[in-house]
């Protein structure tokens, strides 16, 4: 088992950096779906642009790279101590070459390992099974989409579908939920594995195992087959889009699967994958460790890149720290470029702005929800690995009131925010931008320098406020200063069309 160790790294790197080709073809097929010019399609190009950088540059396809979380089986007999030492210290070691994002944090403490490891992470999950080799499948998946899993209790009854019962039908309005309450937060268009089922704990474990399938299997149980049909169609009629812009693709796979339950119980757990979908596995011989083969083929298709609307003349550029006056001319809609210089910040930052001063200004200020990769070199110098933006909505609590106090005038994250920070925008003179989930090799390269880091020791990388000066960093207004939001917009419209289905259907 010498190779063990390596191998496992080896599948590390190629999870996080390369998407399978079986995904990146779901990509595509959105891309090729959605029209032309619209905010969606744009959005798939970043999209494709981001999967191919990173593959190149051999960075993470998102920031996040998730709850590293392996599936083993294991010939009878074989050491799972030494296996599962082995596959810490290779996540441990890929942390280390930035290839993973350091994303263990201890709970009462908020204090960041820095090397992934700790008390429940990574999660391995060791079977044993009577066939010679070692199986080994990775799953990352980030945050965000963590989050938008959802789990229903049946019967129930659900907004804008009404009564679901302990059958197929109230099985298929639950789905349509899942998709529907995800809105653009987990990153939309996603891909979701399905559990009927099993007790509460079981119940998401099983769904989660539903994102392992391969995209394009056939689902050995005819009703759930048809299910599987039914929703890829339907969902994709919700018009949630990519990241929640509105478009024609808002799912990209499902998967479902039924395990038996109690007479009191009746779950339907979903688990949401971000369009990020970074799964992978890897065959091993148990006698060297070696590699045998992959599971899941590695990346490389023929994902096309598209000239960006974004190098359009309509373009507007906003030069940090950036005046009132500016962005009251700007509208749901717009694109934007910035420049200058950028302030990261997220959870830990919002709480503690809330009652101390900002170590730097921030009049005129934008500010990033961002938790990036930074790699530190043999100079002592920072760059940045991966930078894509964390879900907004968590900070809503906080936002209207920051972006008051310090004087901000623009927040970009994405997913959007609610109407507390919709008011604050406009009392203040301020902009939600979004930028698109997961692509952080894209919006890393438009990072020309680290001016420095805030509370770096305190909240750890991800949570640190990172002053970053950008050259064209690109983002698009979906809430702006004058009460209009993109995002409510599409919460109301695929609303609307989530009761449509309401109706039985078997
Ligand atoms: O933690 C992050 O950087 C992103 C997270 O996965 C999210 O989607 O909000
Ligand atoms: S930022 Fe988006 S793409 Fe990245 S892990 Fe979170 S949900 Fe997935």
């Amino acid at each position: 088992m010498e190779h063990f160790e390596e191998s496992i790294l080896k599948l590390i790197v190629d999870t996080s950096t390369n998407l399978p080709p079986d995904v990146r073809r779901a990509v595509e097929q959105a891309q090729i779906r959605e029209e032309i010019g619209s905010r969606a399609a744009l959005a798939l190009d970043t999209i494709v642009e981001n999967v191919l950088l990173a593959e190149e540059e051999q960075g993470p396809i998102c920031q996040d790279t998730g709850m590293p979380t392996f599936e083993v089986h294991t010939p009878v007999g074989a050491n799972q101590i030494v296996m599962e030492r082995q596959i810490k210290s290779a996540v441990a070691e890929a942390t280390r070459l930035g290839k993973l994002r350091t994303n263990s944090v201890d709970s009462l403490t908020g204090k960041n390992t820095g090397d992934n490891l700790g008390p429940g992470t990574p999660v391995i999950h060791f079977r044993q099974w009577e066939n010679d080799e070692i199986d080994v499948r990775l799953i990352l998946k980030g945050g965000g989409c963590e989050n938008k899993n959802i789990q229903y209790s049946l019967p129930t009854d659900l907004p804008g579908l009404g009564k679901a019962g302990r059958d197929l039908d109230g099985i298929r309005k639950c789905i349509m939920h899942a998709v529907y309450q995800a809105q653009g937060q987990g990153c939309s268009a996603g891909f979701i594995g399905v559990s009927i089922g099993g007790d509460r704990t079981t119940g998401y474990q099983h769904a989660k195992e539903q994102l392992f399938r391969h995209l394009d299997d056939q689902n050995p149980v005819p009703e759930l087959a048809k299910l599987e049909s039914y929703i890829m169609e339907h969902a994709n009629e919700l018009g949630v889009g990519t990241m929640g812009f509105g478009g024609r693709v808002s799912l990209l796979g499902c998967k479902i699967a039924a395990q038996n339950r109690l007479p009191a119980s009746f779950f339907v757990s979903v688990a949401y994958n971000c369009w990020a979908f970074r799964r992978q596995g890897v065959r091993i011989d148990p006698r060297t460790g070696e590699i045998l083969n992959w599971i899941y083929k590695q990346g490389t298709s023929d994902l096309k890149r598209k000239e960006s609307a974004v190098f359009s003349d309509k373009v507007k550029v906003l030069r940090a720290p950036i005046s009132e006056e500016a962005i009251r001319a700007l509208h749901v809609g717009d694109v934007v470029l910035i420049r200058g210089e950028m302030h990261t910040g997220r959870d830990a930052l919002h709480k503690y702005l809330m009652d101390h001063d900002a170590p730097v200004s921030l009049d005129g200020g934008v500010l990033y929800h961002c938790g990036p990769v930074m790699l530190k070199d043999d100079q002592g110098k920072w760059h940045v690995k991966a930078a894509g933006p964390t879900t907004s909505a968590r900070e809503e609590p906080y936002q209207a009131e920051i972006i008051q106090k310090f004087g901000l005038r623009a927040v970009i994250g994405k997913g959007g925010m609610g109407a507390k920070t919709l008011a604050g925008l406009k009392a203040s003179g301020a902009v939600y931008l979004n930028a698109i989930g997961g692509a952080a090799q894209y919006y890393a390269k438009s990072v020309e320098a680290v001016n420095g880091v805030d509370f770096l020791d305190e909240f750890g990388i991800p949570e640190a406020m990172w002053h970053l000066q950008v050259n064209g960093f690109p983002a698009i207004v979906t809430m702006d200063s004058h009460g209009n939001s993109l995002h409510a917009d599409v919460d109301k419209q695929s609303f609307k069309k989530l009761e449509a289905f309401a109706d039985p259907v078997y």
